[in-house]
């Protein structure tokens, strides 16, 4: 029988973006490519990203954070699902366990978390990476607020030159009049892929309306459009300050909602608020693993 047999999830999203919680805590077993797939395919418990919570490795930390996107690769970051996990951890009453303060740790680094109310967190996501090898980029380039990509897309030939952020995983924002205008199951796919991309890219397509506020649509990569992309939002504020298109914060409005970004002028760290919401709570089916090793 799969470790993952019966085993309790929580379906929640932030903004839209489908967020499946899974505590594997007091547990070795690491969660699978094929596993998650699995586990995405099933309509209870699909999701844009997986968060599984395993016991703390760092000291001052509550819960170590493996996070995988539908396809089943993996990223250091997913800014949605950490709020999520969040709310899990201090009022799911079988997951949460009493904490002073919250400090989630991935391998791209420490999230401390903040409670503003009963569904609203701010995430601690740290310091953005603008050298090109921390992004990653293929080549070194010496100013990453704006790149050259090799993809060119003959009906939209001015989507050159985007601005690439690292917030734990690698972003692309390509700066537009109407974020609305692009096809991004056609148009996405080939810039994630984009040779100048070494582990692919998260894109988004970025109108500044004031600045104050940006318009945001992300094709993630590993999960497609998705409704919204917390760590998009922080790496399209801290491009767009950057640029001086917009001021240190803004309101970043995605198809499922809006976040603030504050990119904090005293240590530089990036602090992103927003919703979370559970949505229901299920068991996984044995059937489910069958065939997944
Ligand atoms: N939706 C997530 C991002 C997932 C990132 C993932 N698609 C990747 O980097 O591979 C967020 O709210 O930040």
């Amino acid at each position: 029988m799969n470790t993952l047999s019966n085993h309790r999830f929580l379906k929640m999203n932030g903004l839209g973006n489908e967020i499946t919680v899974l505590d594997l805590r007091g547990s070795p077993h690491v969660v699978s490519a094929a596993e998650a797939r699995a586990i995405a395919a099933d309509p209870r418990s699909r999701f844009d990203q997986l968060m599984v919570l395993h016991d703390p490795v760092s000291p001052g930390t509550n819960a170590y954070m493996r996070i995988y996107n539908t396809d089943g690769s993996e990223s250091g970051a997913c800014g949605n699902g950490t709020r999520c996990v969040a709310w899990a951890m201090v009022a799911d009453p079988i997951m949460s366990r009493p904490t002073e303060g919250l400090v989630l740790e991935t391998k791209a680094g420490l999230l401390p978390v903040t409670r503003l109310s009963n569904t609203v967190f701010t995430v601690d996501m740290g310091l953005p990476r603008l050298s090109w090898n921390e992004i990653p980029l293929r080549d070194p380039y010496p100013d990453t607020r704006a790149i050259a990509v090799d993809t060119q897309i003959p009906e939209h030939p001015e989507l050159q030159n985007p601005s690439a952020v690292g917030m734990g995983n690698p972003h692309a924002i390509f700066w537009v009049k109407d974020a609305e205008s692009y096809d991004l199951a056609v148009i996405g796919p080939k810039f994630e892929h984009d040779p100048v991309f070494p582990e692919r890219a998260n894109i988004s397509f970025a109108e500044v309306v004031n600045p104050d506020h940006i318009v945001l649509r992300v094709w993630e990569r590993g999960a497609g459009a998705t409704r919204a992309c917390g760590s998009a939002a922080c790496a399209a504020l801290v491009a767009a300050a950057r640029k001086g298109l917009t001021g240190r914060k803004a309101k970043i409005s995605l198809p499922g909602g809006d976040l603030v970004i504050e990119w904090r002028e005293s240590d530089g760290h990036v602090l992103m608020t927003g919703e979370t919401e559970l949505e229901h709570e299920g068991f996984f089916s044995p059937a489910l693993f069958a065939g997944a090793a």
